[in-house]
Order: structure tokens, then sequence, then C-alpha cells
């Protein structure tokens, strides 16, 4: 059943469109994932899904309300985070949460959710004295105070480093196994691929797909590339007599053989029945960002911009 229902929306700021004609569902229970590069829309559009920003045309539809004309009963529902600029300086983790709180009909336990993002020990601690990390937290908390159905978390992993990057990736798929649905803004790929049970990949204010990580990988004209050094004598005709084959290199005494995504299963059985032993197996296979470059016609986010704070 699907609990956010966009059809057709636009959005112009001026003479700039920042959202040209985009539709998708979300569905109860998944992990749906907002792709795209800086300012293709993604932000608009989920403004637009919270009621913050009326669209110019098309409409939306969130737990079949209207998120503008039913805005009081979609904030209690949906839950957003907070830009950290909008906290002050001096106000303690424990009021921040007792505050946002008292805004909801629906109260989480604030121990229990403290405890679930890591912040049990940070409660007295004023949000000022948070590292990065633990301000994210924060942010997701606030979302989670109003115990919502909907949880859109933007950007979430922005100038996090890697290991707090892993950890706030753990925690939203606990946020989706408490049954909550999880949008998720971003233009990471990696974040995308591991965490997103689909996407919509948007450019330019239009989606250009829509499609689970490995369904979106699978359009990408890519061949799968299985690499090894064979321990013991193999001759090539046992790789090039394989159908799934499709070349077979060799570089000193790394053999590489190319074909679609069953060629690796294909090399391993046909060197396991030969009892060909072999060393440092690699398997590369078209990414996501292959994928995104190929519907998108450029490349994803530089790795330089993974670190902004937007
Ligand atoms: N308040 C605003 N006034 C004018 N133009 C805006 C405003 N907000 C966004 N835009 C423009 O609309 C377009 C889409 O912006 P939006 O923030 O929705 O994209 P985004 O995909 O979320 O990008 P980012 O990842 O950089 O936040 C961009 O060209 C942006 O410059």
């Amino acid at each position: 059943m699907p609990v956010i229902e966009v059809e057709h929306l636009h959005k112009r700021y001026g003479d700039t469109v920042a959202v040209d004609d985009v539709s998708f569902t979300v569905e109860q229970g998944e992990i749906f994932g907002v792709l795209g590069r800086n300012g293709a829309g993604k932000t608009t559009t989920v403004e637009c899904v919270q009621g913050l920003r009326r669209a110019d045309g098309g409409t939306v539809r969130v737990l079949g309300l209207d998120p503008v004309r039913d805005r009081t009963e979609v904030r209690q529902r949906v839950g957003a985070q907070l830009q950290e600029s909008q906290l002050p300086d001096k106000l303690r983790v424990r009021e921040a949460l007792d505050l946002y709180r008292s805004f909801y009909r629906n109260r989480a336990d604030i121990d229990e959710l403290l405890a679930d993002l890591g912040l049990a020990e940070q409660r007295d601690t004023a949000f000022h004295k948070l590292s990065g990390g633990q301000k994210q937290r924060l942010s997701v908390a606030l979302a989670l105070v109003g115990r919502p159905e909907i949880a859109i978390l933007d950007e979430l992993t922005t100038g996090l480093d890697p290991k707090g990057r892993r950890d706030t990736w753990d925690l939203v798929e606990r946020i989706r196994d408490r049954g909550v649905t999880v949008v998720l803004v971003t233009h990471f790929m990696a974040e995308a691929e591991r965490l997103c049970d689909r996407l919509a990949v948007i450019d330019a204010g239009r989606v250009v797909a829509i499609d689970t990580p490995s369904g979106l990988m699978s359009r990408v004209d890519g061949e799968t590339r299985v690499h090894f050094r064979p321990v013991d004598r193999l001759d090539d005709a046992v790789l090039t007599a394989l159908p799934e084959v499709t070349s077979v290199r060799r570089d000193g005494d790394e053999v590489t053989v190319t074909g679609p995504e069953e060629v690796l299963q294909a090399v391993l059985s046909a060197l396991a029945e030969r009892k060909i032993r072999y060393a440092g197996l690699r398997v590369d296979q078209p990414t996501l960002d292959d994928a995104f470059v190929s519907l998108t016609g450029h490349a994803g986010a530089p790795p330089a911009l993974d670190g902004r704070s937007s």
C-alpha cells in the first residue's frame, strides 16, 4: 500500500525550474531513496511531500492526506530531520527531545530513544558540545520522537567519517525494522546501494528511473570481469569454451575473464570440475555509479562533495 503518492509534481523558484514533472510512490515499510546530484530537485521534492512548500502543479498525497491542506496531521505522522542550525547552542540533548516530544500526540520513550541512538551518555550535553555524528543522531532522534509512520532523512551522512556513516546506516535499518517507512534523500551512491529497497534517480527536476539498486545496475550495459591467478596449469580453451565467457585475457600470471553476470559461476564451476586451484579472486561488476552515469549522462557527486555541509 503506498504511503506517499507524488504525481506530476512541478515547482519553480522564479525562473528556476526546480522540479519538472516528478512522479513516484513509496510503499509502506520500505527504505525509498531519492538520488541525484546537487541541485537535482531532491530537497524541493521532499519539502513538497512534507507540506513545507506548495507545489505549482501536480498532486501529493501522504498517508492519504494533502500535505498542505492537512499540514497539522501530516506533521504528527511524518518525522523530518531538523537542520542543525535550528537548535540553540545551549539546549541540552534531553531538553531538546522533551521540547519536541511535547508537540506530538504519540510520544516516544526518551530514554529508549537515547539508548537506541547511542546518545544516552550525552543526555545532559549542550548541543554545541556534541560532535558532528552526535548532532546528526540527535536530528534523527528528533525526527522519531513523535513515533512517526514515515521518516524523511535528507543528506543524513554528509560530513560524517566512514565509521559514523556506517553506524548511521545501521541506524536507518533499525528504524525501518521498527516498521517506519524511510525516505532517504542522498547524492551518495554507496549509501543508496547499501540501504534503499527502491530508488528514484532524479536529474534536472525529472525522474529518470525508479527501480531497486540491483535493477538499476542490471540496466547498465557493463560486463562482469573475473580476475584470478591459477595455481595449477590452466588451458584458456577451458574458459573460452564456456557459453557465458565473452573474452579471456592474460596479464602476467593473472587471468581476466569477462561476460554477463553469470560468468562468475560458470568460471568457478569449470575450475572446480577440473580441480584447478586459484588465488587472488576478484570480481568487478557494474556499480550504481555506472548506472547513474548511464542514466543521467553525467558522473555522480565527485568525492570532494561528499563531505560538504549543505
Ligand atoms: N529557496 C530557493 N530559491 C531559489 N532557488 C532555489 C531555492 N531552493 C532551491 N533552489 C534551486 O532549485 C534547484 C533544486 O534545488 P534542490 O535544493 O531541490 O536540489 P537538491 O537536489 O536537493 O540539491 P542539494 O543536494 O544541493 O540540496 C536548484 O537549482 C536550486 O538552486
